[in-house]
């Protein structure tokens, strides 16, 4: 359905609200896809596609909720999901309504799985751990500071409207759908911007936002000083606004061009895009496990993905050739000789190992080396490193379970994108696994020329010493 009813109401809000866009703009409404924008007639580089009031964003300062927030002391991404949760508590009252009937309830992202989810489907992942802990943090952050809202307001709040399953449904929709608007807003919900699907490294719309410097210098702090955001995905979000893995997006998006109106937010067309095309955003370049972690999808052979070996892992395999002692004091005199472009190690004291080793693997299967190490190539790629690299990257494939990559890939050749959560999960498994063989082959290979560098070096003295003869 291109035009659904949904979509009719939204868009009379839209124009209710002083929100001006492009009617080469078309939205259409797919029951299996949700929502998307394509162009109607060409749409060219430059071209100011949309205009958003912030007055029409929903944020901290803008919700009916503001005072109720701020006197108990929340900010950032927990104030955040309280103005949300408390404007769809109003339903139809909410000066929002027409925007908030146009949200799913909640973007399946794994933070709404059942914890038997979670353990099925992302086991051996990237993101196994880690969704675990937000689910954890979360409920923690509920538990503190939400439900000390409800003793506080009886009377003015619907214990339901804030649950703890109405809070996870608000992180996720602002995790998937939240932009950072300006320093007075903070993150907000951005109707209309908050439309466009991701595509990996194309980028067709751009979201802008004027920097008001002046205007709102008092309130500044508030934000910063925000205690309150103790969860991993808060850390994350936290992150993402000052690097370009976000879709919450970076200082370089705010203009201070003079003439701009400061109170508006612009969507500004930075290619070219056919008529009939889907008009895409980039919510910032993120590997798979990024992507279903914040937005619930992953994307076929994703240039970003990563895996990461954790440091215990890599200390435990050694630890079985060597004593522990030895191990520790080879991870110290890496530090200290900060070997940072080949191994990113961080750990925090030497008995508390939480650190990861990172190793960068490029599409010819070759690891990427900083241009400035000293340390070449030779000299640390030698045959037992490369057995290293081989016996890890067993450790590491058989956290997936016993079922083996090719089963993975029957398996989802067989799941339909009905099955979101099965078939996300196994294209993330995937490609995760595929690093790992890349891994494996690139180290098969390092051992042998590293044989073969070893004969000849061995061949060389035996000449040389026969020449001394
Ligand atoms: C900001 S919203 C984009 C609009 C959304 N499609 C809707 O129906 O309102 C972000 C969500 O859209 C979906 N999405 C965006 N890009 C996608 C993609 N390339 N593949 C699959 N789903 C995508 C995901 O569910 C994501 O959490």
């Amino acid at each position: 359905m291109a035009s659904s009813r949904r979509l009719r109401a939204f868009q009379r809000w839209m124009k209710a609200q002083g929100i001006e866009y492009s009617n080469t703009l078309e939205f259409t409404d797919c029951p299996e896809q949700g929502i998307s924008v394509r162009a109607s007639a060409d749409l060219h580089e430059g071209a100011v596609v949309a205009k958003i009031p912030k007055t029409a964003c929903l944020t901290i300062n803008t919700s009916g909720a503001r005072e109720m927030i701020e006197s108990a002391g929340l900010g950032g991404l927990l104030g955040l999901s309280v103005a949300l949760m408390y404007e769809k508590s109003l339903a139809e009252a909410s000066p929002w309504a027409g925007y908030l009937q146009l949200l799913p309830p909640q973007e399946c992202l794994p933070l709404v799985w059942t914890l038997g989810e979670v353990d099925c489907l992302l086991s051996g992942t990237e993101l196994h751990k880690a969704i675990k802990e937000d689910k954890t943090l979360m409920y923690e952050d509920w538990k503190e500071n939400i439900l000390p809202l409800l003793y506080s307001a009886p009377e003015s709040l619907n214990p339901s409207s804030f649950s703890v399953e109405e809070y996870f449904a608000a992180r996720s929709l602002i995790s998937s759908r939240s932009f950072m608007i300006d320093e007075y807003h903070g993150s907000g919900m951005v109707p209309l911007a908050d439309l466009f699907n991701h595509k990996t490294g194309a980028e067709d719309v751009h979201f802008t936002s004027v920097f008001p410097y002046q205007e709102y210098e008092d309130d500044v702090d508030s934000e910063s000083n925000d205690k309150n955001e103790l969860s991993k995905i808060s850390d994350h979000d936290k992150g993402d606004s000052t690097s370009e893995n976000s879709y919450i997006h970076s200082d370089s998006d705010y203009s201070s061009v003079s003439g701009e109106d400061p109170m508006m937010l612009q969507m500004i067309m930075v290619r070219e895009v056919k008529s009939g095309d889907e008009v895409f955003n980039t919510y910032g370049s993120l590997g798979n496990a990024a992507l279903l972690h914040r937005y619930g999808f992953t994307e076929a052979n994703n240039p970003y993905d990563i895996v990461n070996i954790d440091l215990e892992m890599v200390l435990e395999w050694g630890c079985s050739l060597f004593s522990s002692r030895y191990c520790r004091s080879r991870l110290s005199l890496w530090r200290r000789l900060d070997v940072t472009e080949i191994v990113d190690i961080t750990m925090g004291t030497a008995d508390n190992v939480s650190g990861k080793i990172g190793m960068i693997l490029s599409e010819e299967h070759d690891i990427t080396w900083g241009t400035s190490s000293e340390i070449s190539k030779e000299l640390l790629l030698t045959e037992k490193v490369c057995g290293g690299l081989l016996a890890l990257a067993d450790i590491r494939e058989s956290c997936y379970g016993s079922k083996s990559i090719n089963e993975d890939m029957e398996a989802l050749k067989r799941c339909c994108m009905k099955e979101r959560k099965l078939y996300h999960c196994l294209v993330l498994r995937i490609s995760e696994r595929k690093i790992l063989e890349k891994l494996r082959t690139y180290a098969t290979a390092g051992a042998s020329q590293s044989r073969t560098f070893q004969n000849a070096n061995e061949i060389s003295t035996r000449m040389k010493r026969l020449k001394r003869r």
